[in-house]
Protein backbone atom coordinates (compact mmCIF):
# COMPACT_ATOMS: atom_id res chain seq x y z
CA UNK A 1 0.00 0.00 0.00
CA UNK A 2 1.15 3.29 -1.01
CA UNK A 3 1.66 6.52 1.44
CA UNK A 4 -2.04 8.18 1.22
CA UNK A 5 -4.15 5.02 0.80
CA UNK A 6 -6.93 4.82 3.37
CA UNK A 7 -7.20 1.19 5.06
CA UNK A 8 -8.98 -0.31 2.74
CA UNK A 9 -6.56 0.12 0.13
CA UNK A 10 -8.89 2.74 -1.87
CA UNK A 11 -7.01 5.98 -2.29
CA UNK A 12 -7.61 8.30 0.30
CA UNK A 13 -9.00 11.30 -1.66
CA UNK A 14 -12.84 11.84 -1.03
CA UNK A 15 -15.01 9.82 -3.90
CA UNK A 16 -17.43 12.27 -5.57
CA UNK A 17 -19.44 12.76 -8.76
CA UNK A 18 -15.85 13.07 -10.42
CA UNK A 19 -14.04 10.05 -9.53
CA UNK A 20 -17.58 7.82 -11.26
CA UNK A 21 -18.20 10.07 -14.02
CA UNK A 22 -21.11 9.37 -16.38
CA UNK A 23 -20.90 6.86 -19.32
CA UNK A 24 -19.72 8.27 -22.43
CA UNK A 25 -22.56 7.00 -24.41
CA UNK A 26 -21.67 8.49 -28.02
CA UNK A 27 -18.36 7.04 -27.76
CA UNK A 28 -19.63 3.53 -26.70
CA UNK A 29 -22.39 3.49 -29.18
CA UNK A 30 -19.71 4.03 -32.30
CA UNK A 31 -17.34 1.53 -30.85
CA UNK A 32 -19.70 -0.98 -30.87
CA UNK A 33 -22.68 -0.25 -33.20
CA UNK A 34 -20.53 -1.42 -36.30
CA UNK A 35 -21.39 -2.98 -39.66
CA UNK A 36 -21.36 -6.86 -38.92
CA UNK A 37 -21.18 -6.50 -35.08
CA UNK A 38 -23.58 -8.23 -32.81
CA UNK A 39 -25.07 -5.47 -31.16
CA UNK A 40 -27.90 -3.54 -32.88
CA UNK A 41 -28.53 -1.02 -30.41
CA UNK A 42 -27.11 0.42 -27.20
CA UNK A 43 -29.24 2.49 -24.81
CA UNK A 44 -27.91 3.65 -21.52
CA UNK A 45 -30.86 5.49 -18.73
CA UNK A 46 -30.02 7.11 -16.03
CA UNK A 47 -31.82 4.95 -13.16
CA UNK A 48 -34.19 1.89 -13.21
CA UNK A 49 -35.34 -0.72 -11.45
CA UNK A 50 -34.03 -3.68 -13.52
CA UNK A 51 -32.38 -3.83 -17.05
CA UNK A 52 -32.98 -7.13 -17.09
CA UNK A 53 -37.05 -6.47 -16.65
CA UNK A 54 -37.01 -3.50 -18.76
CA UNK A 55 -35.38 -5.49 -21.61
CA UNK A 56 -37.43 -8.72 -20.89
CA UNK A 57 -40.67 -6.72 -21.29
CA UNK A 58 -39.29 -5.23 -24.38
CA UNK A 59 -38.05 -8.33 -26.28
CA UNK A 60 -40.88 -9.07 -28.80
CA UNK A 61 -40.22 -5.39 -30.36
CA UNK A 62 -36.54 -5.80 -30.05
CA UNK A 63 -33.80 -7.12 -32.29
CA UNK A 64 -31.26 -9.73 -31.22
CA UNK A 65 -27.82 -7.64 -29.76
CA UNK A 66 -30.03 -4.82 -28.11
CA UNK A 67 -28.14 -3.71 -25.63
CA UNK A 68 -29.21 -2.11 -22.16
CA UNK A 69 -27.22 -0.10 -19.76
CA UNK A 70 -28.40 1.21 -16.24
CA UNK A 71 -26.32 4.28 -14.60
CA UNK A 72 -28.66 2.74 -11.44
CA UNK A 73 -30.55 0.04 -10.70
CA UNK A 74 -32.98 0.32 -7.52
CA UNK A 75 -34.31 -3.15 -7.48
CA UNK A 76 -31.54 -5.04 -9.84
CA UNK A 77 -31.94 -8.98 -9.58
CA UNK A 78 -29.97 -11.16 -8.92
CA UNK A 79 -30.31 -15.52 -9.20
CA UNK A 80 -32.23 -17.68 -6.38
CA UNK A 81 -34.72 -14.06 -6.12
CA UNK A 82 -32.12 -12.45 -4.41
CA UNK A 83 -30.63 -8.88 -5.15
CA UNK A 84 -28.30 -6.83 -6.90
CA UNK A 85 -27.16 -3.75 -4.98
CA UNK A 86 -24.68 -1.13 -6.03
CA UNK A 87 -24.34 2.59 -5.29
CA UNK A 88 -25.21 4.97 -8.61
CA UNK A 89 -22.13 4.38 -11.35
CA UNK A 90 -20.27 2.18 -9.33
CA UNK A 91 -20.38 -0.64 -11.72
CA UNK A 92 -21.51 -1.54 -14.85
CA UNK A 93 -25.60 -2.90 -14.67
CA UNK A 94 -26.16 -4.48 -18.16
CA UNK A 95 -28.45 -6.65 -19.99
CA UNK A 96 -28.45 -7.71 -23.54
CA UNK A 97 -30.84 -9.59 -25.73
CA UNK A 98 -30.12 -12.77 -27.19
CA UNK A 99 -31.91 -15.21 -30.16
CA UNK A 100 -29.92 -18.39 -30.69
CA UNK A 101 -32.41 -19.47 -33.35
CA UNK A 102 -32.65 -23.04 -34.79
CA UNK A 103 -29.23 -23.69 -35.01
CA UNK A 104 -29.10 -24.17 -31.48
CA UNK A 105 -30.81 -26.43 -29.80
CA UNK A 106 -32.66 -25.53 -26.86
CA UNK A 107 -30.79 -27.97 -24.17
CA UNK A 108 -27.83 -25.98 -25.39
CA UNK A 109 -29.01 -22.74 -24.21
CA UNK A 110 -28.28 -23.67 -20.33
CA UNK A 111 -24.55 -22.59 -21.48
CA UNK A 112 -25.56 -19.39 -21.95
CA UNK A 113 -24.77 -17.92 -18.19
CA UNK A 114 -21.61 -19.57 -18.43
CA UNK A 115 -20.88 -18.41 -21.70
CA UNK A 116 -20.98 -14.72 -20.41
CA UNK A 117 -19.07 -15.66 -16.97
CA UNK A 118 -16.60 -16.87 -19.81
CA UNK A 119 -16.76 -13.56 -21.70
CA UNK A 120 -16.55 -11.31 -18.87
CA UNK A 121 -13.87 -12.58 -16.85
CA UNK A 122 -11.73 -12.63 -20.01
CA UNK A 123 -12.82 -8.83 -21.13
CA UNK A 124 -12.62 -8.12 -17.56
CA UNK A 125 -8.81 -9.74 -16.99
CA UNK A 126 -7.30 -7.99 -20.02
CA UNK A 127 -9.38 -4.56 -19.67
CA UNK A 128 -9.04 -3.67 -15.74
CA UNK A 129 -5.41 -6.34 -15.53
CA UNK A 130 -6.85 -8.52 -12.33
CA UNK A 131 -7.04 -11.86 -12.17
CA UNK A 132 -10.67 -12.88 -12.43
CA UNK A 133 -11.76 -16.16 -11.57
CA UNK A 134 -15.28 -18.23 -11.78
CA UNK A 135 -16.95 -19.84 -9.21
CA UNK A 136 -19.73 -22.16 -10.78
CA UNK A 137 -22.05 -21.26 -11.63
CA UNK A 138 -21.14 -18.08 -13.16
CA UNK A 139 -20.11 -15.94 -10.02
CA UNK A 140 -16.61 -13.37 -11.27
CA UNK A 141 -14.65 -13.72 -8.74
CA UNK A 142 -11.57 -11.34 -7.78
CA UNK A 143 -8.38 -11.85 -4.81
CA UNK A 144 -8.64 -8.77 -2.23
CA UNK A 145 -6.08 -8.97 0.22
CA UNK A 146 -5.91 -13.05 0.26
CA UNK A 147 -9.62 -13.51 -0.07
CA UNK A 148 -11.64 -14.91 -2.97
CA UNK A 149 -14.48 -11.70 -3.30
CA UNK A 150 -17.82 -11.77 -5.65
CA UNK A 151 -17.37 -8.89 -8.17
CA UNK A 152 -19.70 -9.88 -10.90
CA UNK A 153 -22.76 -11.55 -11.20
CA UNK A 154 -24.74 -13.06 -13.77
CA UNK A 155 -28.88 -13.32 -14.35
CA UNK A 156 -30.22 -15.11 -17.56
CA UNK A 157 -33.69 -15.24 -18.00
CA UNK A 158 -35.57 -16.94 -21.22
CA UNK A 159 -38.38 -14.34 -22.86
CA UNK A 160 -40.50 -15.82 -24.71
CA UNK A 161 -39.90 -18.48 -27.10
CA UNK A 162 -36.66 -17.42 -29.04
CA UNK A 163 -34.83 -14.81 -26.90
CA UNK A 164 -32.56 -15.02 -23.62
CA UNK A 165 -31.77 -12.00 -21.51
CA UNK A 166 -28.60 -12.21 -19.79
CA UNK A 167 -27.71 -9.78 -17.28
CA UNK A 168 -24.63 -8.90 -15.59
CA UNK A 169 -23.72 -6.59 -12.79
CA UNK A 170 -20.19 -6.05 -12.47
CA UNK A 171 -18.86 -3.86 -9.17
CA UNK A 172 -15.98 -1.29 -10.35
CA UNK A 173 -15.48 1.13 -7.98
CA UNK A 174 -16.99 0.10 -5.01
CA UNK A 175 -14.77 0.69 -1.53
CA UNK A 176 -15.02 -1.62 1.18
CA UNK A 177 -17.21 0.46 2.90
CA UNK A 178 -20.09 0.30 0.06
CA UNK A 179 -19.73 -3.75 -0.37
CA UNK A 180 -23.61 -4.71 0.25
CA UNK A 181 -22.43 -8.24 1.23
CA UNK A 182 -18.64 -8.97 3.51
CA UNK A 183 -18.26 -11.42 0.27
CA UNK A 184 -18.22 -8.79 -1.86
CA UNK A 185 -15.06 -7.21 -3.84
CA UNK A 186 -14.99 -4.60 -6.57
CA UNK A 187 -11.76 -4.01 -9.69
CA UNK A 188 -10.56 -1.15 -7.45
CA UNK A 189 -10.29 -3.03 -4.51
CA UNK A 190 -8.18 -5.96 -6.62
CA UNK A 191 -5.64 -3.07 -7.80
CA UNK A 192 -7.23 -3.23 -11.15
CA UNK A 193 -5.04 -1.01 -13.28
CA UNK A 194 -7.70 0.68 -14.58
CA UNK A 195 -11.30 1.24 -13.67
CA UNK A 196 -12.65 3.40 -16.29
CA UNK A 197 -15.93 1.98 -17.09
CA UNK A 198 -16.40 3.02 -20.87
CA UNK A 199 -13.17 0.00 -22.01
CA UNK A 200 -13.96 -2.09 -19.47
CA UNK A 201 -17.70 -2.13 -20.72
CA UNK A 202 -16.71 -2.46 -24.67
CA UNK A 203 -14.13 -5.11 -23.54
CA UNK A 204 -16.91 -7.30 -21.92
CA UNK A 205 -19.50 -6.81 -24.60
CA UNK A 206 -16.51 -7.77 -27.43
CA UNK A 207 -15.76 -10.69 -25.40
CA UNK A 208 -19.72 -11.46 -25.15
CA UNK A 209 -19.42 -11.39 -29.00
CA UNK A 210 -16.71 -13.17 -29.89
CA UNK A 211 -17.80 -16.11 -27.49
CA UNK A 212 -21.38 -15.88 -28.39
CA UNK A 213 -20.01 -16.21 -31.71
CA UNK A 214 -17.84 -19.12 -31.22
CA UNK A 215 -20.56 -20.99 -29.33
CA UNK A 216 -23.20 -20.65 -31.79
CA UNK A 217 -21.10 -21.36 -34.81
CA UNK A 218 -20.95 -24.80 -33.40
CA UNK A 219 -24.41 -25.27 -32.89
CA UNK A 220 -23.98 -24.33 -29.48
CA UNK A 221 -21.60 -27.75 -28.86
CA UNK A 222 -19.85 -26.63 -25.73
CA UNK A 223 -16.78 -28.83 -26.50
CA UNK A 224 -16.54 -27.65 -30.02
CA UNK A 225 -16.75 -24.45 -29.66
CA UNK A 226 -13.87 -24.41 -27.08
CA UNK A 227 -16.73 -22.98 -24.71
CA UNK A 228 -15.78 -26.10 -22.35
CA UNK A 229 -12.19 -25.96 -21.98
CA UNK A 230 -12.01 -22.39 -21.51
CA UNK A 231 -14.56 -22.51 -18.30
CA UNK A 232 -12.98 -25.26 -16.72
CA UNK A 233 -9.38 -23.13 -17.34
CA UNK A 234 -11.41 -20.42 -15.25
CA UNK A 235 -13.28 -21.82 -13.12
CA UNK A 236 -11.87 -21.72 -9.41
CA UNK A 237 -14.44 -24.33 -7.92
CA UNK A 238 -12.94 -27.35 -10.07
CA UNK A 239 -10.18 -29.29 -7.77
CA UNK A 240 -11.73 -27.80 -4.32
CA UNK A 241 -13.97 -29.32 -1.56
CA UNK A 242 -17.10 -27.64 -1.96
CA UNK A 243 -20.78 -27.35 -0.07
CA UNK A 244 -23.63 -27.16 -2.85
CA UNK A 245 -26.51 -26.08 -1.16
CA UNK A 246 -29.06 -27.62 -3.16
CA UNK A 247 -32.51 -25.87 -4.09
CA UNK A 248 -35.48 -27.53 -1.43
CA UNK A 249 -32.85 -27.42 1.67
CA UNK A 250 -30.71 -30.15 1.50
CA UNK A 251 -26.24 -29.95 0.96
CA UNK A 252 -24.21 -32.30 -0.28
CA UNK A 253 -19.63 -31.93 0.13
CA UNK A 254 -16.95 -33.25 -1.67
CA UNK A 255 -14.99 -32.31 -4.62
CA UNK A 256 -15.85 -30.50 -7.55
CA UNK A 257 -13.96 -32.38 -10.12
CA UNK A 258 -15.87 -31.82 -13.63
CA UNK A 259 -18.15 -29.64 -15.45
CA UNK A 260 -20.29 -31.90 -17.59
CA UNK A 261 -21.98 -31.51 -20.92
CA UNK A 262 -24.72 -29.43 -19.38
CA UNK A 263 -22.77 -27.13 -17.67
CA UNK A 264 -23.39 -28.57 -14.24
CA UNK A 265 -20.86 -29.36 -11.80
CA UNK A 266 -20.04 -32.75 -11.07
CA UNK A 267 -19.27 -33.77 -7.20
CA UNK A 268 -17.15 -36.53 -6.09
CA UNK A 269 -18.80 -37.21 -2.69
CA UNK A 270 -16.74 -39.36 0.38
CA UNK A 271 -18.55 -42.43 -0.38
CA UNK A 272 -17.15 -42.55 -3.55
CA UNK A 273 -20.05 -41.75 -5.19
CA UNK A 274 -20.75 -38.61 -7.64
CA UNK A 275 -23.69 -36.06 -7.86
CA UNK A 276 -24.39 -33.28 -10.61
CA UNK A 277 -25.40 -30.16 -9.78
CA UNK A 278 -27.79 -28.28 -11.85
CA UNK A 279 -28.49 -25.32 -9.74
CA UNK A 280 -28.19 -23.77 -6.25
CA UNK A 281 -25.52 -22.57 -4.64
CA UNK A 282 -21.49 -23.57 -4.04
CA UNK A 283 -19.71 -22.65 -1.16
CA UNK A 284 -15.70 -22.96 -1.28
CA UNK A 285 -14.50 -25.07 1.63
CA UNK A 286 -10.96 -24.95 1.28
CA UNK A 287 -8.26 -26.37 -1.64
CA UNK A 288 -8.66 -30.21 -2.09
N1 LIG B 1 -23.03 -5.70 -5.73
C1 LIG B 1 -22.95 -6.96 -5.31
N2 LIG B 1 -21.77 -7.61 -5.35
C2 LIG B 1 -21.64 -8.88 -4.95
N3 LIG B 1 -22.66 -9.62 -4.50
C3 LIG B 1 -23.87 -9.03 -4.44
C4 LIG B 1 -24.08 -7.69 -4.83
N4 LIG B 1 -25.38 -7.38 -4.65
C5 LIG B 1 -25.95 -8.48 -4.18
N5 LIG B 1 -25.06 -9.49 -4.05
C6 LIG B 1 -25.34 -10.89 -3.71
O1 LIG B 1 -26.71 -11.07 -3.51
C7 LIG B 1 -26.99 -11.58 -2.22
C8 LIG B 1 -27.84 -10.58 -1.48
O2 LIG B 1 -29.08 -10.73 -1.92
P1 LIG B 1 -30.31 -10.71 -0.94
O3 LIG B 1 -30.18 -9.51 -0.05
O4 LIG B 1 -31.54 -10.81 -1.78
O5 LIG B 1 -30.15 -12.01 -0.18
P2 LIG B 1 -29.40 -12.90 0.84
O6 LIG B 1 -28.82 -12.04 1.94
O7 LIG B 1 -28.44 -13.82 0.19
O8 LIG B 1 -30.55 -13.66 1.38
P3 LIG B 1 -31.73 -14.58 1.32
O9 LIG B 1 -31.13 -15.95 1.52
O10 LIG B 1 -32.48 -14.06 2.49
O11 LIG B 1 -32.43 -14.41 0.02
C9 LIG B 1 -25.75 -11.82 -1.52
O12 LIG B 1 -25.65 -13.17 -1.22
C10 LIG B 1 -24.67 -11.41 -2.52
O13 LIG B 1 -23.98 -12.55 -2.97
O1 LIG C 1 -25.00 -12.89 -9.04
C1 LIG C 1 -26.19 -12.87 -9.32
O2 LIG C 1 -27.04 -13.38 -8.60
C2 LIG C 1 -26.62 -12.21 -10.60
C3 LIG C 1 -26.60 -10.72 -10.53
C4 LIG C 1 -27.03 -10.07 -11.84
C5 LIG C 1 -27.13 -8.57 -11.72
C6 LIG C 1 -27.37 -7.91 -13.05
S1 LIG C 1 -27.22 -6.14 -12.96
C7 LIG C 1 -27.88 -5.97 -14.57
C8 LIG C 1 -28.99 -7.00 -14.69
N1 LIG C 1 -30.25 -6.47 -14.21
C9 LIG C 1 -30.68 -7.10 -13.12
O3 LIG C 1 -31.71 -6.83 -12.49
N2 LIG C 1 -29.82 -8.09 -12.79
C10 LIG C 1 -28.71 -8.16 -13.72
Amino acid sequence: MTQGNAPDGAPASRWSDLDRPPLNVPALRRGLLVPGSLWTSFDVVASTGSTNSDLAARAAELPEGAVLVAEEQTAGRGRLDRSWIAPARSGIFLSVLLRPGAGVPVERWGWLPLLAGVAAATGLARAAGTDMSLKWPNDLLVTVRGEERKTGGILAERAGEDAVVLGMGINVSLRAGELPVPAAGSLALADAVSTDRDPLLRAVLRSLEHWYGEWRAAGGDPAASGLQAAYAAGCATLGRTVRAELPGGTSATGEAVAIDGDGRLVIALPDGTRTTVGAGDIVHLRPA
